[in-house]
């Protein structure tokens, strides 16, 4: 399936005015782009941290699905601007407004506009684990290799 329903709070009057309501920019895009809803450009200096609001919250409801806050890539390449979190993870039960920790890790200051795209949201599946315990697993190949293991060429 790859459309499926969700409801939508609006928490802050000028989504979808003003600030345009989340939308996949192309019919392949994974993400929707997240808007900063400030009330004024916001100064970001170089090792700053923010948590920026969206005016949006979101009820997954589905166990099964959650959603992750991904950067935006020419943000992050070309200006630092990434996520204080790295990923943020939205818990299916999560019913609160969507935030953004955003992170200058650049060298420059940055002035986040009122409305900028600054990060954006998937939608995942999830897979919730039971554990059995045991003594061993059956032998795979990899065994218990790891970091590096495999070479580097
Ligand atoms: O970038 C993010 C990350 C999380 N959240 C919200 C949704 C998520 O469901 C909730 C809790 O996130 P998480 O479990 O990652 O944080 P925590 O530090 O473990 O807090 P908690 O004890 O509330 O679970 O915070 C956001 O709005 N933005
Ligand atoms: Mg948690």
């Amino acid at each position: 399936m790859t459309r499926q329903t969700f409801q939508v709070r609006i928490l802050d009057p000028r989504i979808g005015d003003s600030i345009a309501f989340p939308e996949y920019a192309t019919a392949g895009s994974a993400g929707l782009d997240l808007r900063a809803c400030l009330d004024e450009p916001l100064t970001l200096k170089p090792g700053d941290t923010q948590l920026i609001r969206t005016g949006l919250s979101i009820h997954i409801a589905d166990p099964s699905l959650a959603a992750m806050i991904l950067p935006r890539s020419g943000l992050g390449h070309k200006h630092g601007i990434v996520l204080g979190n790295l990923v943020g993870l939205i818990d299916s039960d999560y019913q609160g407004e969507l935030m953004v920790s955003c992170w200058n890790r650049g060298q420059s200051d940055f002035t986040v506009d009122v409305g900028e795209r600054l990060a954006q949201l998937v939608l995942v599946p999830v897979v919730q684990a039971d554990f059995e315990v045991v003594e061993s697993f059956d032998a795979s190949v990899r065994g218990a290799g790891g970091f590096g293991s495999t070479g580097t060429l």
